[in-house]
């Protein structure tokens, strides 16, 4: 069984991480954590299960000592104190957390020399599988081709564009051999001139409970392919997210990602 450890345990991804970890066979909520000034901390976190987890302190070294994995979709100040805690106690890391700066990345980079980390910036299958698709489109077109990229989430969510949406300009700008952040475009409000086809333009919008949508459109001249997905439950990251914990156990160190996990690299 592997015993689990969800950070931000009060969050939306916290309280999916604790719903999905009490339905996946082979993994058992070992700890719910809520920060240390929480009004939250030693109450029971959801009534889910009759034996509802209680909101612990992460700092009590002695609340993190017998966990095998632990997951964080919490902020990037809380994931950066969240992974130094993991390497002091030697525990696998699972990520989600968006947002990161390069910095955070060179921190996760230089982490996973000390544990097992997965870091995805979506643990859904089908946007994994996306990440495939649209490096497939971006090379069989020809020259006249234009790439955007949409992205659209609940009113709550506060970085832009979205992990998922620069994972899949990312992934784009790998198959196109471009440095994605010489061809990144956020803001057309101010360039007054037609565009080149070498960049990839974001956009995005906010509202509601959108959970979140993608979009790659790939626009030619004559024909335009639109790569869509859309989830409609944050359970669908949760489950994926605990998935990579069970996955990720017993592996060496190292940086890994949800392709990896679910063999599509
Ligand atoms: N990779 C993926 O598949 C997915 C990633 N995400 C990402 O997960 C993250 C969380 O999203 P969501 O659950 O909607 O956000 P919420 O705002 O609902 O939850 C954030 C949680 O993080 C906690 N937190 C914030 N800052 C800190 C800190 N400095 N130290 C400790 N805990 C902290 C909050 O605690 P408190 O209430 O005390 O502030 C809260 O529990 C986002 O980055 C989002 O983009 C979301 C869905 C899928
Ligand atoms: O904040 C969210 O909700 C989500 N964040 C992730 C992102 O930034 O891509 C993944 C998912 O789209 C939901």
């Amino acid at each position: 069984m592997n015993r689990i450890g969800v950070f931000g345990a009060n969050g939306r991804m916290g309280l999916a991480l604790v719903e999905a970890a009490h339905k996946n066979n082979n993994a058992e909520l070992g700890a719910a954590y809520v920060r240390s000034s929480s009004p939250l901390l030693n109450l029971a976190v959801n009534q889910l299960n009759s034996a509802a987890p209680v909101a612990m302190d992460f700092s009590d070294e002695r609340n993190v000592e017998d966990i095998d994995v632990l997951i964080d979709f919490t902020l990037p100040a809380g994931m950066r104190e969240h992974l130094k805690t993991a390497i002091k106690q030697k525990i696998p890391m699972v990520i989600g957390t968006t947002g990161l700066n390069d910095n955070d990345m060179q921190t996760l980079q230089a982490a996973a020399q000390h544990i097992p980390i997965v870091f995805a910036r979506n643990y859904s299958v089908g946007v994994n599988l996306l990440l495939n698709l649209v490096q497939t489109a971006a090379t069989k077109f020809g020259d006249d081709l234009d790439i955007e990229i949409f992205e659209a989430h609940h009113r709550h969510k506060i970085d832009a564009p979205s992990g998922t949406a620069l994972a899949i300009g990312e992934a784009i700008a790998e198959a196109k051999g471009w440095v994605h952040d010489d061809v990144a475009v956020f803001d057309r409000s101010q360039v007054e001139k037609e565009k080149s086809q070498n960049e990839i333009g974001y956009s995005v919008l906010r509202g509601g409970d959108i959970v979140g949508e993608h979009t790659a459109y790939f626009a030619t001249s004559g024909e335009r392919l639109e790569l869509t997905h859309k989830a409609s439950s944050r359970m669908t990251f949760a489950l994926g997210a605990v998935r990579a914990a069970g996955w990720l156990k017993n592996k060496p160190v190292g940086l890994y990602d949800m392709q990896d996990v679910l063999d599509l690299k």
